[in-house]
């Protein structure tokens, strides 16, 4: 069966070095067995597939475009220019160093300059990003250069609080901590009480969005 998923348009047109499904599914067969297990018994005959399905669902930021996303805009409505923050943005993406999740929240703020964008798509742009092997720095950095850059606004602010499960369920083995970082540009950046109105607007939350 031939099932069309986000990222087929991509496969190996486009990205002449990307493998095909089958070499991809014959790579998960060699890690079943390497682990131990027998990639031919019953369980197990549909789990190459499987996995190839839910790694385009992990990684289908590759196939997005982040600044385009962005493209849309609306004119600033009766000329508000105050803070808009879309808070607790739930984060899934994946550590470059080990493959496994990393689940949290994003907070993402803007100072709009005449322009305003649909929420949608900031929470669209974190995805974007998101779903490929990160590591939360450079994630956090380039959520906020991208709403930087493609709408120019006053000023951008980025918080992503998350846990990272190679720190709870393999490795070190310590649940329950939360990597924050953050990424200020402009006013949230050299205005303190812009950063202050943002920083109160986010504190003292409930981090619901991971439990590892
Ligand atoms: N700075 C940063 N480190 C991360 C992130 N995700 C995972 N790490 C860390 O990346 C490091 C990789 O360290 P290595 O020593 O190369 O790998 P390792 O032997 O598997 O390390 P342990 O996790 O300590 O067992 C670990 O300390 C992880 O905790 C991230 O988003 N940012
Ligand atoms: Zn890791």
């Amino acid at each position: 069966m031939d099932i069309h998923t986000p990222l087929d348009h991509l496969d190996n047109a486009g990205h002449p070095d990307r493998p095909s499904r089958a070499e991809a599914e014959a790579a998960i067969r060699t890690l079943i067995q390497w682990a131990g297990d027998d990639p031919a018994r019953e369980g197990l005959l549909d789990t190459p597939a499987r996995v190839a399905r839910s790694y385009e669902d992990f990684f289908r930021g590759y196939a997005e475009d982040p600044e385009a996303i962005l493209t849309r805009t609306f004119e600033e409505i009766e000329g508000y220019d105050e803070m808009v923050i879309l808070r607790d943005i739930r984060l899934e993406s994946h550590c470059e160093h080990h493959m496994v999740p990393i689940i949290g929240v994003a907070h993402v703020a803007y100072l709009p300059n005449r322009r305003v964008v649909g929420i949608s798509k900031l929470a669209r742009v974190v995805d974007a990003y998101a779903k490929r092997l990160q590591i939360q720095e450079k994630l956090t950095a380039q959520i906020a250069n991208t709403i930087n850059e493609v709408l120019q606004p006053r000023g951008v602010a980025v918080v992503i609080e998350a846990g990272h499960e190679c720190m709870s369920t393999r490795g070190v083995h310590k649940t329950g901590v939360a990597m924050v970082t953050s990424r200020m540009l402009g006013a949230f950046r050299d205005d303190p009480s812009t950063r202050r109105e943002f920083l109160s607007m986010i504190q003292g939350r409930r981090c619901t969005g991971f439990e590892s």
